[in-house]
């Protein structure tokens, strides 16, 4: 069973508009809402591709109630942790020519005893869990240290964790040698604090998550690939893309890609890299099925492309 944890789940909205014209009231041309938080995300790949998971978060007001309904539609188990304040909703607004505004709001601040009992919900439920993946910001409230609290909680119980957060929470939480991380490439640039310009920067820049405490590293380099940087090697892996709907959530069903097939190893990079390729090509942050995969379209080598230029610089 794959654990999620998203301590900063949302109501994701989606409007498409033609273009942001700033200043000027833009009708849309289509709507969606989609239950999100990167770990619910994750959760609804895992559980697209038929395999049992369970999420945990913590959900309240009406926004919350609407999250808890969406996922009970798509036949999602959730273990809900009832807190006081609102679940944020996230706005994303995708322009005709491609190109993807998102305004992700701070979420409800957890008191002290929704702290421990989201603790807790994690702790009982990674009895369980293969995999745990903790994913996403963190809500007000909750100390930076806060994943690094489960890291040692969980690892201990024996089961393998996954993480996707940025900044002082990635970092905190690197000590407590999480198996695996997943940064995007600003996520990356910004743990070493340098900008990355080449595939070889970021292989660098993962060498030194792993000096840091990570086990492995994965990290989504946007249209460029992906990379998988272990204690055996690094392998570089990219897919044909047709045409790119929406990056919402893509990260998030590579990860559960990469969860679903192992978790380790170039086979694991090779299902994150198709798992990421499909979810790009669908609308909002709907998660593929295998239907939507196209193993053929992905290619995984150990000889990595040390002197490819980033199409998408980060710093
Ligand atoms: O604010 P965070 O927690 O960093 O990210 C939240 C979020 O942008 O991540 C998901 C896409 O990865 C969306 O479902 C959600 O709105």
């Amino acid at each position: 069973m794959i654990l999620t944890v998203t301590p900063n789940p949302s109501l994701d909205r989606t409007y498409e508009v033609p273009s942001l014209d700033r200043g000027e009231v833009i009708r849309a041309t289509g709507e969606r809402m989609d239950p999100g938080g990167k770990g619910v995300n994750v959760s609804r790949a895992v559980a697209a591709a038929g395999r049992r998971t369970v999420a945990v978060l913590p959900l309240g007001g009406a926004p919350g109630a609407l999250v808890a309904d969406l996922l009970d539609a798509q036949g999602i188990e959730v273990a809900p942790v009832p807190v006081e304040g609102a679940t944020r909703s996230n706005i994303a607004l995708a322009e005709a020519d491609g190109v993807l505004t998102k305004i992700n709001a701070p979420g409800p601040e957890l008191s002290a005893a929704e702290q421990e009992l989201l603790l807790n919900t994690v702790h009982r439920q990674s009895r369980d869990a293969d995999w745990i993946a903790c994913c996403g910001s963190l809500p007000r409230g909750l100390a930076p240290a806060w994943y690094a609290d489960v890291v040692a909680r969980v690892h201990a119980g024996g089961a393998r964790i996954a993480l996707d957060t940025s900044g002082p929470a990635l970092l905190a939480a690197l000590r407590e040698r999480p198996d695996v991380v997943k940064p995007n490439a600003e996520e990356l640039s910004e743990a070493v604090g340098r900008p990355l310009f080449t595939v070889g920067d970021a292989v660098k820049a993962a060498e030194e998550l792993r000096e840091m405490g990570a086990r492995a590293v994965l990290a989504s380099l946007g249209a460029d690939g992906q990379l998988l940087v272990d204690s055996a090697g690094a392998w570089f892996g990219s897919a044909r893309v047709d045409a790119v709907r929406s990056n919402v959530g893509a990260g998030d069903s590579s990860l559960a890609g990469f969860l679903i097939a192992g978790g380790s190893g170039p086979e694991a990079l090779a299902s994150a890299v198709a798992h990421g390729a499909a979810a790009v090509q669908l609308p909002g942050s709907v998660m593929p099925t295998p239907r939507d995969l196209d193993p053929a379209a992905v290619t995984v080598t150990s000889d990595v492309p040390a002197d490819r230029v980033l199409k998408e610089p980060a710093s």
